[in-house]
């Protein structure tokens, strides 16, 4: 695990059940400030869950997540808005709302963050944030008009409208075309190359390889694993491993 760096997240000693099934099991690590962290394992192993846990969408049910050493659920609401402002989730089902159309979803964040900024400001912004992400259709429509792709390119752009400084990645590349994908990937990647903290779930042992500096297997709502980079890569029974544990 790299120590150097602040954690500007960490999970101590959490929990997380529900409907009385334990869904994560007394996990324990630190996100570091402007590094890449990549959550890996099988499927229904719990990543989604320990992702949602450190971006203090759910709320452990034992244990504490902490943003900066403040619990996150209960640290006072001007921090809670810091964390929130600087803070952005790209859902797995990339979580659109049904009843409100493209704009209107792009308009929110910025209206919520940067209350004061003009009608043409937000407009224009929402256009250079499609430019950067390649979405390119009318976006006066509902979602259930779009792709899942097409949905994928829409909720990256509402997740980076703000200029978060901390990104939470769920699957942010599936069922996108291949240079939809890679788009996105180079994005991210220019992003951690200016110092952003991410958090990403992948399935692509190729993305993970590209992009992360610390690799985090979780299985059975455990860690069962946690290393840098540089281990991954000099040793091969340890990328075998994790290869193997993202393809079942
Ligand atoms: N709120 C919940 N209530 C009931 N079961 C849940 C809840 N959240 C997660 N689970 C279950 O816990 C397990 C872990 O889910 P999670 O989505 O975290 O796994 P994952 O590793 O991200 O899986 P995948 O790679 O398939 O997305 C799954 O079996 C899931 O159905």
């Amino acid at each position: 695990m790299n120590t150097e760096a602040a954690p500007i997240l960490e999970l101590r000693d959490v929990s997380f059940a529900a409907q009385g099934k334990p869904i994560v099991q007394d996990v324990s690590c630190v996100f570091p400030e402007n590094r890449t962290t990549a959550l890996v394992g099988p499927s229904g192993g719990g990543k989604s869950t320990v992702l949602k846990l450190a971006a203090g969408l759910i709320v452990p049910t034992r244990g504490k997540a902490l943003y900066r050493g403040y619990e996150i659920a209960t640290m006072n609401r001007l921090r809670n808005l810091e964390f929130r402002k600087n803070a952005s989730f790209v859902f797995q089902d990339s979580a659109l709302w049904a009843n409100q159309t493209l704009r209107q979803i792009l308009e929110l964040p910025l209206k919520i963050h940067n209350p004061r900024m003009k009608d043409g400001e937000r407009a224009r912004k929402i256009t250079e944030v499609l430019a950067t992400t390649g979405y390119r259709k009318d976006i006066d429509v509902r979602p259930s008009q779009l792709s899942m792709g097409e949905q994928k390119l829409i909720a990256f752009s509402r997740a980076i409208l703000c200029d978060p400084k901390l990104l939470f990645l769920d699957e942010w590349t599936e069922s996108l075309d291949d240079a939809a994908a890679r788009r996105l990937v180079n994005l991210v990647k220019a992003r951690k190359e200016r110092g952003d903290t991410i958090v990403f779930v992948s399935h692509s042992y190729r993305i993970i390889k590209e992009l992360a500096d610390t690799i985090l297997m979780v299985e059975d709502g455990r860690i069962k694993l946690n290393v840098t980079a540089q281990e991954f890569a000099a040793d091969e029974n340890l990328a075998r491993t994790i290869e193997k544990g993202i393809a079942q």
